[in-house]
C-alpha cells in the first residue's frame, strides 16, 4: 500500500546561484488523551508515535488532553521517548476533562495551538465526549482520528474500547478477595463497579466473579427481583452471595441498606472505585493500543478525518463520529441472562 501523503510535499526549488535543492515537507500529526485515563492508553501513545515516525511523519503530544491544546503544552515525541511505556497504566501525556474546550473562546484558543505547530492531523484518545471535541475540531478543517479509549466501553460502534479490560479484571481480582473474607463470615456483598452510564463493566465482572445478582442501568432497577435471586440461592446453600451494582444503576450503599432489612445475614458494601481505571494494562488492552494506533495513522495518511477505529467482531474498522453520536450504547444483555441461569 503507498502513502501519498507521508511525504506530503517535495517541491524543487531554483536558487539564485542556480543550485536545484529538494524541500521536503513532512506531514506533523498530534496525539492527546482525553476523559477518564484508561490502562493502555501508553500502548496506543506509542503505537501512534512509531507508525507516525515510521511513515516519515513528525509527531506532537499535546498534555492534558484539550486543556493542554488551550494552552499551548505541546511536545515533540520520538520512537525512543515512547519506550518502556507499554507495560505502565495511566497516560504519560496526561488527561484532563476541560470545560472550556466546549466553550467558542476555548476552542478557537485549541485551534491556535495546532496551528502555530503546523499540525494537521490529530489522534484523540478517549471516550464518546472526547470525540465530541474531535468532531468540533474537524469542522474548523482540522483531520482527527479517534481512538476509543475508557474503561466504561460505552461507546457506540466498537465491541472494544482500550482499558476496559484490565478493568474487568482488575474488578474480578479485588471481588475474589472479597469472596474469601465473605465466605469466612457468611455474609452478604455488595460492591460497586464503575461504567458511568453503562453497565458493561458490571455484567462482564459479575460473569467473571460469579455474581448472584447484577444491577446495571439499561434495565428496570426491581429489588423483588434481586431478592428473590438472593432467597434461591440461600436455598442451595449460597451463605455469602455477592451482588454487583454499576455505578449508574443504583447506590451500592441504599442497596446494602435495602438487604440489610430484608435478609437475614450480615451485608457489607464495598466501593471499588478509582483502582478499576489503575495498574498495568492487560496483554488484550496492549494489542488493542497496538492496533488502534497503526490504524489510526494509517487514516490519517490516508486523509480520512471524522471517524473512530473500532474493534467489530475480530476487525480493526473504522466508524464515522456521526454514527458513534446517533447511536445508544447498547448492554450486552445476553450477558446478564447467563449470569442469572448461573447465579443458581
Ligand atoms: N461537545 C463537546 N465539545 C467540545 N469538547 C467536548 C465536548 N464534549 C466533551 N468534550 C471534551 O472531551 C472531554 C472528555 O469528555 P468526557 O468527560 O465525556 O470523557 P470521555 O472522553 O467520554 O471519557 P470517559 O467517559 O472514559 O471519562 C471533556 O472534558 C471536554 O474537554
Ligand atoms: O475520574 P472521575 O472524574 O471521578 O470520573 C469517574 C468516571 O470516569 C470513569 O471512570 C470513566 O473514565 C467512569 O466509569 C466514572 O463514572
Ligand atoms: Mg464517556
Amino acid at each position: 500500500m503507498s502513502y501519498p501523503h507521508a511525504k506530503a510535499s517535495m517541491a524543487l526549488y531554483t536558487l539564485p546561484n542556480q543550485f536545484i535543492v529538494e524541500v521536503i515537507t513532512m506531514k506533523t500529526f498530534a496525539v492527546l488523551t482525553s476523559g477518564g485515563d484508561a490502562p493502555g492508553m501508553n500502548a496506543a501513545i506509542r503505537s501512534v508515535v512509531r507508525t507516525a515516525s515510521f511513515y516519515e511523519c513528525r509527531i506532537l503530544g499535546i498534555r492534558h488532553g484539550y486543556q493542554g491544546m488551550i494552552d499551548d503544552d505541546v511536545l515533540e515525541l520520538t520512537p525512543g521517548s515512547v519506550g518502556d511505556i507499554i507495560q505502565r497504566g495511566g497516560t504519560v501525556l496526561q488527561t484532563a476533562r476541560c470545560e472550556a474546550f466546549k466553550t467558542p473562546v476555548g476552542l478557537a484558543k485549541g485551534i491556535a495551538t495546532l496551528q502555530k505547530h503546523g499540525i494537521e492531523g490529530l489522534v484523540v484518545i478517549g471516550g464518546d465526549g472526547s470525540f465530541r471535541g474531535a468532531y468540533a475540531l474537524a469542522q474548523y478543517g482540522i483531520q482527527v482520528i479517534g481512538i476509543p479509549g475508557t474503561i466504561d466501553n460505552d461507546i457506540p460502534g466498537t465491541d472494544e474500547s482500550i482499558g476496559f479490560d484490565t478493568a474487568v479484571n482488575t474488578a474480578v481480582e479485588a471481588i475474589d478477595r472479597i469472596r474469601d473474607t465473605a465466605s469466612s463470615h457468611d455474609r452478604t456483598y455488595v460492591v460497586e463497579v464503575m461504567g458511568h452510564r453503562s453497565g458493561a463493566i458490571a455484567l462482564s465482572v459479575g460473569m467473571a466473579a460469579g455474581a448472584a445478582s447484577i444491577l446495571i442501568p439499561e434495565e428496570p432497577q426491581d429489588p423483588d427481583r434481586v431478592l428473590a435471586q438472593l432467597n434461591k440461592a440461600r436455598e442451595r446453600g449460597k451463605k455469602h452471595p455477592i451482588v454487583i451494582v454499576a455505578e449508574g444503576a443504583a447506590c451500592a450503599m441504599d442497596v446494602g441498606e435495602f438487604l440489610r432489612n430484608h435478609i437475614a445475614s450480615e451485608v457489607r458494601v464495598t466501593v471499588l472505585g478509582h483502582i478499576q481505571r489503575g495498574g498495568s494494562p492487560s496483554a488484550r488492552d496492549r494489542i488493542l493500543g497496538g492496533l488502534y494506533g497503526t490504524e489510526a495513522v494509517r487514516l490519517l495518511l490516508e486523509g480520512m478525518t471524522n471517524h473512530m477505529v473500532a474493534m467489530c467482531g475480530a476487525r480493526v474498522t473504522a466508524v464515522p463520529f456521526t454514527e458513534v453520536f446517533d447511536r445508544q450504547h447498547e448492554a450486552n444483555l445476553f450477558y446478564h441472562r447467563i449470569a442469572d441461569i448461573l447465579a443458581v
